[in-house]
Protein backbone atom coordinates (compact mmCIF):
# COMPACT_ATOMS: atom_id res chain seq x y z
CA UNK A 1 0.00 0.00 0.00
CA UNK A 2 1.51 3.80 -0.56
CA UNK A 3 2.51 5.81 1.43
CA UNK A 4 -0.84 8.06 0.99
CA UNK A 5 -3.00 5.07 1.28
CA UNK A 6 -1.80 4.06 5.08
CA UNK A 7 -1.76 7.19 5.85
CA UNK A 8 -5.41 7.77 4.64
CA UNK A 9 -6.08 4.52 6.97
CA UNK A 10 -4.62 6.20 9.95
CA UNK A 11 -6.94 9.23 9.21
CA UNK A 12 -9.39 10.15 11.61
CA UNK A 13 -12.07 9.15 9.74
CA UNK A 14 -11.03 5.69 9.61
CA UNK A 15 -10.53 5.50 13.73
CA UNK A 16 -14.79 6.19 13.17
CA UNK A 17 -17.05 2.55 13.92
CA UNK A 18 -20.49 2.95 14.95
CA UNK A 19 -22.93 -0.26 15.63
CA UNK A 20 -26.35 0.13 14.36
CA UNK A 21 -29.57 -1.91 14.82
CA UNK A 22 -32.65 -2.66 13.48
CA UNK A 23 -35.77 -4.67 13.26
CA UNK A 24 -35.00 -8.06 11.39
CA UNK A 25 -38.47 -8.76 9.99
CA UNK A 26 -41.23 -6.26 9.38
CA UNK A 27 -44.73 -7.36 8.51
CA UNK A 28 -47.10 -4.43 7.87
CA UNK A 29 -50.68 -5.42 6.45
CA UNK A 30 -54.05 -6.61 6.19
CA UNK A 31 -54.93 -9.36 9.22
CA UNK A 32 -50.94 -9.87 9.71
CA UNK A 33 -51.46 -10.17 13.30
CA UNK A 34 -52.43 -13.62 12.32
CA UNK A 35 -48.77 -14.58 10.63
CA UNK A 36 -47.11 -13.35 14.40
CA UNK A 37 -47.01 -17.42 15.58
CA UNK A 38 -44.93 -17.86 12.02
CA UNK A 39 -42.99 -14.39 12.86
CA UNK A 40 -41.90 -16.18 16.48
CA UNK A 41 -41.24 -19.43 14.80
CA UNK A 42 -39.01 -18.04 12.09
CA UNK A 43 -36.98 -16.23 14.54
CA UNK A 44 -36.18 -18.96 16.93
CA UNK A 45 -37.51 -16.76 19.70
CA UNK A 46 -38.12 -20.06 22.68
CA UNK A 47 -41.03 -20.65 23.84
CA UNK A 48 -42.20 -18.52 26.77
CA UNK A 49 -43.87 -15.22 26.31
CA UNK A 50 -44.50 -12.56 28.19
CA UNK A 51 -47.29 -10.35 26.64
CA UNK A 52 -47.43 -6.56 27.56
CA UNK A 53 -50.82 -4.85 26.66
CA UNK A 54 -52.51 -1.79 27.48
CA UNK A 55 -56.29 -1.79 29.78
CA UNK A 56 -57.61 -0.56 26.59
CA UNK A 57 -55.64 -2.63 23.51
CA UNK A 58 -56.08 -5.60 25.83
CA UNK A 59 -59.47 -6.23 24.07
CA UNK A 60 -58.37 -4.34 20.80
CA UNK A 61 -55.59 -6.79 20.30
CA UNK A 62 -53.83 -8.39 22.99
CA UNK A 63 -56.40 -11.55 24.19
CA UNK A 64 -55.97 -12.24 20.32
CA UNK A 65 -52.13 -12.12 20.13
CA UNK A 66 -52.45 -14.10 23.70
CA UNK A 67 -54.72 -16.76 21.98
CA UNK A 68 -52.75 -17.17 18.83
CA UNK A 69 -49.51 -17.96 20.56
CA UNK A 70 -51.14 -20.04 23.53
CA UNK A 71 -51.17 -22.95 20.97
CA UNK A 72 -47.36 -23.27 20.74
CA UNK A 73 -45.86 -21.19 23.70
CA UNK A 74 -46.67 -20.87 27.21
CA UNK A 75 -47.61 -17.15 27.58
CA UNK A 76 -48.44 -14.55 30.54
CA UNK A 77 -50.08 -11.32 30.04
CA UNK A 78 -49.48 -8.39 31.67
CA UNK A 79 -52.23 -5.14 31.80
CA UNK A 80 -50.45 -1.49 32.05
CA UNK A 81 -51.27 1.89 30.30
CA UNK A 82 -48.58 3.89 32.63
CA UNK A 83 -45.00 4.12 31.62
CA UNK A 84 -42.71 4.95 34.27
CA UNK A 85 -39.24 3.28 36.34
CA UNK A 86 -41.18 1.40 38.46
CA UNK A 87 -44.01 0.08 36.10
CA UNK A 88 -40.91 -1.49 34.21
CA UNK A 89 -39.01 -2.48 37.32
CA UNK A 90 -41.85 -4.41 38.03
CA UNK A 91 -42.60 -5.69 34.38
CA UNK A 92 -38.90 -6.92 34.99
CA UNK A 93 -39.98 -9.00 37.87
CA UNK A 94 -42.56 -10.47 36.06
CA UNK A 95 -40.74 -11.33 32.69
CA UNK A 96 -37.58 -12.78 34.64
CA UNK A 97 -38.22 -16.43 32.99
CA UNK A 98 -39.79 -15.44 29.72
CA UNK A 99 -37.48 -16.08 26.42
CA UNK A 100 -38.76 -13.24 24.18
CA UNK A 101 -41.73 -10.16 24.95
CA UNK A 102 -44.10 -9.08 22.88
CA UNK A 103 -45.72 -5.70 23.21
CA UNK A 104 -49.22 -4.37 22.07
CA UNK A 105 -50.38 -1.74 22.16
CA UNK A 106 -49.71 2.32 21.91
CA UNK A 107 -46.56 4.08 22.12
CA UNK A 108 -46.23 3.72 26.14
CA UNK A 109 -46.78 -0.04 26.23
CA UNK A 110 -44.01 -0.55 23.17
CA UNK A 111 -41.66 1.23 25.30
CA UNK A 112 -42.48 -0.39 28.61
CA UNK A 113 -41.49 -3.83 26.24
CA UNK A 114 -39.04 -2.05 24.84
CA UNK A 115 -36.60 -1.41 28.16
CA UNK A 116 -38.00 -4.26 30.03
CA UNK A 117 -36.65 -6.52 27.21
CA UNK A 118 -33.41 -4.79 26.67
CA UNK A 119 -32.50 -4.88 30.91
CA UNK A 120 -33.07 -8.47 30.40
CA UNK A 121 -31.17 -9.00 27.34
CA UNK A 122 -34.68 -10.38 25.75
CA UNK A 123 -35.64 -10.06 21.83
CA UNK A 124 -39.39 -7.93 22.01
CA UNK A 125 -41.75 -8.10 18.88
CA UNK A 126 -43.52 -4.72 18.35
CA UNK A 127 -47.36 -4.90 17.47
CA UNK A 128 -48.76 -1.04 17.44
CA UNK A 129 -52.52 -1.22 18.06
CA UNK A 130 -52.56 2.80 16.38
CA UNK A 131 -50.39 4.87 13.88
CA UNK A 132 -49.55 7.28 17.15
CA UNK A 133 -45.58 7.33 17.64
CA UNK A 134 -42.80 6.22 15.78
CA UNK A 135 -41.52 4.18 18.83
CA UNK A 136 -42.63 1.60 16.78
CA UNK A 137 -39.79 0.70 15.42
CA UNK A 138 -37.32 2.41 17.10
CA UNK A 139 -33.84 1.70 19.52
CA UNK A 140 -35.03 3.79 22.01
CA UNK A 141 -37.15 4.52 24.64
CA UNK A 142 -38.85 7.81 25.79
CA UNK A 143 -39.41 7.05 30.01
CA UNK A 144 -40.68 10.00 32.06
CA UNK A 145 -38.28 9.97 34.98
CA UNK A 146 -37.94 12.99 38.09
CA UNK A 147 -36.04 14.99 36.02
CA UNK A 148 -37.90 14.90 32.87
CA UNK A 149 -38.64 12.78 30.32
CA UNK A 150 -35.41 10.72 29.35
CA UNK A 151 -34.48 9.49 25.90
CA UNK A 152 -33.53 5.62 26.73
CA UNK A 153 -30.84 3.44 24.89
CA UNK A 154 -32.93 0.73 24.50
CA UNK A 155 -32.63 -2.19 21.54
CA UNK A 156 -35.33 -1.71 18.59
CA UNK A 157 -37.62 -4.89 18.04
CA UNK A 158 -36.40 -7.95 16.56
CA UNK A 159 -39.97 -7.63 14.46
CA UNK A 160 -42.85 -5.41 14.10
CA UNK A 161 -45.92 -6.60 13.08
CA UNK A 162 -48.28 -3.88 12.16
CA UNK A 163 -51.75 -5.01 11.40
CA UNK A 164 -53.40 -2.00 9.08
CA UNK A 165 -56.67 -3.50 9.46
CA UNK A 166 -56.46 -2.81 13.55
CA UNK A 167 -54.96 0.60 13.35
CA UNK A 168 -57.12 1.96 10.85
CA UNK A 169 -60.16 0.96 13.43
CA UNK A 170 -58.22 3.21 15.84
CA UNK A 171 -59.83 6.35 16.64
CA UNK A 172 -58.34 9.11 13.37
CA UNK A 173 -57.12 11.44 16.60
CA UNK A 174 -54.44 8.53 16.88
CA UNK A 175 -53.33 8.29 13.28
CA UNK A 176 -53.22 12.01 13.36
CA UNK A 177 -51.04 12.05 16.04
CA UNK A 178 -48.77 9.92 14.37
CA UNK A 179 -48.54 11.95 11.63
CA UNK A 180 -47.72 15.39 13.61
CA UNK A 181 -45.22 13.28 15.25
CA UNK A 182 -43.38 12.15 11.91
CA UNK A 183 -44.21 15.80 10.30
CA UNK A 184 -42.16 17.28 13.26
CA UNK A 185 -39.25 15.63 11.86
CA UNK A 186 -39.22 19.14 10.12
CA UNK A 187 -38.24 21.05 12.92
CA UNK A 188 -36.17 17.91 14.78
CA UNK A 189 -33.78 18.41 11.67
CA UNK A 190 -33.53 22.03 11.84
CA UNK A 191 -32.52 22.20 15.26
CA UNK A 192 -30.17 19.36 14.71
CA UNK A 193 -28.55 21.11 11.71
CA UNK A 194 -28.74 24.41 14.26
CA UNK A 195 -26.88 22.83 17.21
CA UNK A 196 -24.08 21.25 14.37
CA UNK A 197 -23.18 24.70 13.12
CA UNK A 198 -23.53 26.55 17.00
CA UNK A 199 -22.44 23.71 18.90
CA UNK A 200 -20.03 20.84 16.63
CA UNK A 201 -22.60 18.05 17.47
CA UNK A 202 -21.69 15.53 15.22
CA UNK A 203 -24.29 15.01 12.31
CA UNK A 204 -25.71 11.47 10.11
CA UNK A 205 -26.28 13.36 7.39
CA UNK A 206 -27.86 9.40 6.33
CA UNK A 207 -30.18 9.66 9.12
CA UNK A 208 -31.27 13.48 8.74
CA UNK A 209 -31.89 12.71 5.19
CA UNK A 210 -34.02 9.84 5.87
CA UNK A 211 -36.01 11.58 8.02
CA UNK A 212 -37.04 14.73 5.72
CA UNK A 213 -37.74 12.42 3.12
CA UNK A 214 -40.10 10.22 5.24
CA UNK A 215 -41.59 13.80 6.38
CA UNK A 216 -42.28 15.15 2.56
CA UNK A 217 -43.55 11.45 1.23
CA UNK A 218 -46.17 11.66 4.55
CA UNK A 219 -47.59 15.02 3.40
CA UNK A 220 -47.49 14.29 0.10
CA UNK A 221 -49.61 11.53 0.43
CA UNK A 222 -51.94 13.61 3.18
CA UNK A 223 -54.88 13.58 1.11
CA UNK A 224 -54.80 9.64 1.22
CA UNK A 225 -54.76 9.29 5.05
CA UNK A 226 -58.48 9.97 6.37
CA UNK A 227 -60.78 8.93 9.32
CA UNK A 228 -60.93 4.64 8.92
CA UNK A 229 -59.16 4.17 5.55
CA UNK A 230 -56.64 1.48 5.98
CA UNK A 231 -54.86 3.14 3.11
CA UNK A 232 -54.26 5.58 5.20
CA UNK A 233 -53.07 3.35 7.82
CA UNK A 234 -50.72 1.83 5.95
CA UNK A 235 -49.30 5.30 4.66
CA UNK A 236 -48.36 6.48 8.15
CA UNK A 237 -46.97 3.07 9.44
CA UNK A 238 -44.57 3.00 6.55
CA UNK A 239 -43.52 6.55 7.31
CA UNK A 240 -43.54 5.86 11.49
CA UNK A 241 -40.90 2.30 10.69
CA UNK A 242 -39.15 4.39 8.97
CA UNK A 243 -38.29 7.55 11.28
CA UNK A 244 -37.91 5.13 13.65
CA UNK A 245 -35.12 3.65 11.55
CA UNK A 246 -33.77 7.18 11.15
CA UNK A 247 -33.46 7.26 14.67
CA UNK A 248 -31.61 3.86 14.65
CA UNK A 249 -29.63 4.81 11.87
CA UNK A 250 -28.28 8.24 14.27
CA UNK A 251 -28.43 6.37 17.39
CA UNK A 252 -30.17 9.00 18.75
CA UNK A 253 -33.77 10.70 18.51
CA UNK A 254 -32.40 13.69 17.09
CA UNK A 255 -33.79 12.90 13.38
CA UNK A 256 -37.19 12.96 15.24
CA UNK A 257 -36.95 15.02 17.93
CA UNK A 258 -35.89 18.43 18.72
CA UNK A 259 -37.47 21.91 20.09
CA UNK A 260 -40.97 20.61 19.40
CA UNK A 261 -40.77 17.85 21.50
CA UNK A 262 -38.67 19.32 24.60
CA UNK A 263 -42.56 21.91 24.26
CA UNK A 264 -44.39 18.55 24.03
CA UNK A 265 -42.09 16.88 27.19
CA UNK A 266 -42.52 20.00 29.10
CA UNK A 267 -46.38 19.98 28.48
CA UNK A 268 -46.28 16.24 29.77
CA UNK A 269 -45.33 17.66 33.20
CA UNK A 270 -47.40 21.31 32.93
CA UNK A 271 -50.36 19.93 31.82
CA UNK A 272 -50.28 15.79 32.16
CA UNK A 273 -53.17 13.76 30.49
CA UNK A 274 -53.52 16.57 27.77
CA UNK A 275 -53.11 16.10 24.62
CA UNK A 276 -51.37 12.85 22.51
CA UNK A 277 -47.64 13.29 22.72
CA UNK A 278 -47.63 13.96 18.44
CA UNK A 279 -50.41 16.26 18.98
CA UNK A 280 -48.07 18.15 21.31
CA UNK A 281 -44.88 17.88 19.00
CA UNK A 282 -47.24 19.29 15.77
CA UNK A 283 -47.95 21.93 17.67
CA UNK A 284 -44.23 23.15 18.70
CA UNK A 285 -43.60 22.30 15.16
CA UNK A 286 -45.47 25.07 14.21
CA UNK A 287 -43.63 27.47 16.15
CA UNK A 288 -40.33 26.16 16.07
CA UNK A 289 -40.49 26.22 11.99
CA UNK A 290 -41.85 30.11 12.44
CA UNK A 291 -38.45 30.85 14.26
CA UNK A 292 -36.04 28.88 12.13
CA UNK A 293 -37.76 31.40 9.37
CA UNK A 294 -38.95 28.48 7.78
CA UNK A 295 -42.72 27.73 6.47
CA UNK A 296 -44.85 27.52 9.89
CA UNK A 297 -48.16 27.87 7.84
CA UNK A 298 -47.32 25.04 5.62
CA UNK A 299 -46.88 22.91 8.75
CA UNK A 300 -49.98 24.13 10.21
CA UNK A 301 -52.01 23.87 6.69
CA UNK A 302 -50.72 19.94 6.77
CA UNK A 303 -51.76 19.24 10.36
CA UNK A 304 -55.19 20.81 9.71
CA UNK A 305 -55.26 18.68 6.40
CA UNK A 306 -54.53 15.37 8.21
CA UNK A 307 -56.70 16.56 11.41
CA UNK A 308 -54.72 16.93 14.09
CA UNK A 309 -55.05 19.62 16.49
CA UNK A 310 -52.76 23.33 15.59
CA UNK A 311 -53.57 25.56 19.18
CA UNK A 312 -53.10 24.26 22.96
CA UNK A 313 -57.01 25.25 22.98
CA UNK A 314 -57.62 22.22 21.00
CA UNK A 315 -56.04 20.22 22.74
CA UNK A 316 -57.50 21.46 26.25
CA UNK A 317 -54.00 23.48 27.49
CA UNK A 318 -54.27 26.73 28.25
CA UNK A 319 -52.31 29.64 26.75
CA UNK A 320 -50.76 30.55 29.72
CA UNK A 321 -49.35 27.10 30.36
CA UNK A 322 -48.28 26.30 26.76
CA UNK A 323 -46.76 30.09 27.29
CA UNK A 324 -44.91 27.61 30.42
CA UNK A 325 -44.17 24.89 28.66
CA UNK A 326 -42.02 26.51 26.05
CA UNK A 327 -40.14 28.83 28.55
CA UNK A 328 -39.39 25.80 30.21
CA UNK A 329 -38.49 23.73 27.14
CA UNK A 330 -34.80 24.16 27.74
CA UNK A 331 -34.75 22.59 31.43
CA UNK A 332 -35.48 19.22 29.23
CA UNK A 333 -32.84 17.37 28.54
CA UNK A 334 -30.10 20.95 28.08
CA UNK A 335 -27.55 18.86 25.98
CA UNK A 336 -30.01 19.00 23.59
CA UNK A 337 -29.63 22.28 21.81
CA UNK A 338 -32.75 23.62 20.27
CA UNK A 339 -34.10 26.89 18.99
CA UNK A 340 -35.66 26.75 21.77
CA UNK A 341 -32.46 27.09 23.96
CA UNK A 342 -31.81 30.43 22.56
CA UNK A 343 -32.89 33.14 25.20
CA UNK A 344 -36.63 33.04 24.35
CA UNK A 345 -38.30 35.93 26.87
CA UNK A 346 -41.50 35.17 28.28
CA UNK A 347 -42.70 37.97 25.97
CA UNK A 348 -41.81 36.48 23.23
CA UNK A 349 -43.38 33.23 23.93
CA UNK A 350 -46.23 34.84 24.62
CA UNK A 351 -46.59 36.22 20.65
CA UNK A 352 -45.24 32.73 19.65
CA UNK A 353 -48.69 31.28 21.26
CA UNK A 354 -50.99 34.00 20.02
CA UNK A 355 -49.41 33.60 16.36
CA UNK A 356 -50.74 30.18 16.22
CA UNK A 357 -54.46 31.61 16.24
CA UNK A 358 -53.60 33.84 13.90
CA UNK A 359 -55.07 33.01 10.53
N1 LIG B 1 -39.33 5.37 21.74
C1 LIG B 1 -39.53 6.26 20.80
O1 LIG B 1 -38.71 6.39 19.88
C2 LIG B 1 -40.77 7.10 20.85
C3 LIG B 1 -41.58 7.05 21.94
N2 LIG B 1 -42.73 7.80 21.99
C4 LIG B 1 -43.50 7.69 23.21
O2 LIG B 1 -44.74 7.05 22.92
C5 LIG B 1 -45.76 7.59 23.76
C6 LIG B 1 -46.85 8.17 22.89
O3 LIG B 1 -47.50 7.13 22.22
P1 LIG B 1 -49.10 7.19 22.02
O4 LIG B 1 -49.48 5.93 21.31
O5 LIG B 1 -49.48 8.48 21.49
O6 LIG B 1 -49.62 7.18 23.51
P2 LIG B 1 -50.28 6.04 24.42
O7 LIG B 1 -49.47 4.83 24.48
O8 LIG B 1 -50.58 6.74 25.69
O9 LIG B 1 -51.63 5.71 23.67
C7 LIG B 1 -52.65 6.66 23.58
C8 LIG B 1 -54.00 6.05 23.90
O10 LIG B 1 -54.45 5.33 22.76
C9 LIG B 1 -55.01 4.09 23.20
N3 LIG B 1 -55.01 3.18 22.04
C10 LIG B 1 -53.96 2.61 21.41
N4 LIG B 1 -54.40 1.84 20.38
C11 LIG B 1 -55.75 1.93 20.37
C12 LIG B 1 -56.77 1.38 19.55
N5 LIG B 1 -56.49 0.58 18.51
N6 LIG B 1 -58.06 1.67 19.84
C13 LIG B 1 -58.36 2.49 20.88
N7 LIG B 1 -57.45 3.05 21.70
C14 LIG B 1 -56.15 2.77 21.44
C15 LIG B 1 -54.12 3.69 24.35
O11 LIG B 1 -54.73 2.75 25.16
C16 LIG B 1 -53.95 5.06 25.06
O12 LIG B 1 -55.04 5.29 25.91
C17 LIG B 1 -45.11 8.65 24.62
O13 LIG B 1 -44.75 8.09 25.87
C18 LIG B 1 -43.89 9.03 23.80
O14 LIG B 1 -42.86 9.61 24.57
C19 LIG B 1 -43.13 8.55 20.94
C20 LIG B 1 -42.36 8.63 19.82
C21 LIG B 1 -41.11 7.91 19.68
O1 LIG C 1 -40.74 11.02 20.34
C1 LIG C 1 -39.68 10.74 19.84
C2 LIG C 1 -39.45 10.88 18.38
O2 LIG C 1 -40.64 11.13 17.72
C3 LIG C 1 -38.58 10.28 20.68
O3 LIG C 1 -38.05 11.43 21.12
P1 LIG C 1 -37.67 11.76 22.61
O4 LIG C 1 -36.22 11.45 22.63
O5 LIG C 1 -37.95 13.23 22.69
O6 LIG C 1 -38.46 10.98 23.57
ZN1 LIG D 1 -42.16 11.92 18.99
Amino acid sequence: MSADGINLLKSKAFDKSKWMQLPRDVVIGHDVIEHLPAVCEDLALGRTALVITGTRTRDVAGDRVRALLAEDYAVTTVATEEISLETIRKIEEIGGEADFFVGVGGGRVIDTAKIASFNLDRQFISVPTAASHDGIASSRASVPTVEGNTSMTAHPPIAVVADTGIIARAPHRLLAAGCADVISNYTAILDWELSHRLRGEPLSEYALTLSRMTAEILVKDADLIRPQSEEGAWIVTKALVSSGVAMSIAGSSRPGSGGEHKFSHALDRLAPGKGLHGEKCGIGAIITMYLHGGDWRGIRQSLRKIGAPTTPAEIGVDDETAVEALLAAKTIRPERFTILDMGLTPESARDLIKMLYRE
